[in-house]
């Protein structure tokens, strides 16, 4: 039972507005994409690992890995011009049975959430992480005026990893190019194949780096686990 992990690393950053695109910021002394890969590389059920890039990183990330001796990177492919296109770059390196796709600005992703993913996905085929909402949200007009509140209970804000059988992602990508589908997780593919895609509750921990402001939360989180990742 391989297990392949790709690694969207060739986002801009925009809205963190740093000169420096945020997976490559440093973060007690490494990239925070290096932090991120350590957590795969040191998972025992971890097979493989293929990042996605933008062109123009490939050789900086190239000596990155290998500096940082990270063995399970087998490969580091160009990414697109969304996290989508990158996704489906780095799945047609792979050819492990699961795959379990990781957003590069997630360094606080715990191992234990990971193995209890990759126990789900097992069972269920398609599997994602994800933590129950705590705010009352609210669907919203054009105009700014409240349409809908959905009933709480039922909300759950979706993170990643996120895992699948691999021959099943690879078919919902590729149906997703061909309806020209505009999707923000890989799990939205795969549901509009209808299957349907288990929850497995996350942690609050695991944020995505994307404004400045995560970056004061990632160090309190750093100071609360104890000055490790
Ligand atoms: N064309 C893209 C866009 C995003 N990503 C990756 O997808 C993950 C989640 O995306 P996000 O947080 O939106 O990153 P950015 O797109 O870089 O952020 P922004 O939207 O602020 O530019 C990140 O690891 C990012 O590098 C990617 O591989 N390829
Ligand atoms: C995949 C994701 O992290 C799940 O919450 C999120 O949708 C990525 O969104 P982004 O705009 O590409 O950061």
């Amino acid at each position: 039972m391989s297990v392949g992990v790709v690694i969207p690393a060739a986002g801009l950053g925009k809205r963190m507005g740093s000169k420096e695109s945020k997976q490559f910021l440093s973060f007690q002394g490494q990239p925070v994409l290096i932090h991120t890969l350590h957590i795969f590389e040191t998972h025992p059920e971890v097979d493989e690992i293929v990042l996605a890039v933008r062109e123009e990183e490939v050789a900086r990330v190239r000596q990155l890995v290998a500096d940082a001796g990270l063995r399970k990177v087998t490969h580091v492919v160009v990414g697109g011009r969304e996290r989508q296109d990158s996704v489906y770059n780095g799945l047609r390196m792979l050819s492990t049975e699961w795959v379990l796709v990781h957003d590069a600005v997630r360094p606080f992703v715990s191992r234990e959430a990971i193995s209890r993913l990759l126990e789900a996905v097992k069972m269920h085929g398609a599997a994602i992480l994800a933590v129950p909402v705590k705010e009352t949200v609210k669907m919203v007009d054009a105009a700014g005026v409240v349409e809908e509140t959905p009933d709480r209970k039922r909300l759950w804000a979706v993170q990643t990893p996120q895992a699948f059988r691999t021959d099943m992602l690879m078919e919902a990508h590729e149906q997703g190019r061909k309806t020209g589908a505009s999707v923000t997780d890989d799990a939205m593919l795969v549901e509009e194949l209808g299957i349907d895609v288990r929850v497995v509750e996350g942690e609050y921990t695991n944020i995505k780096l994307t404004t400045p402001d995560d970056l004061a939360v990632a160090e309190a989180i750093y100071q609360m686990r104890g000055k490790s990742i």
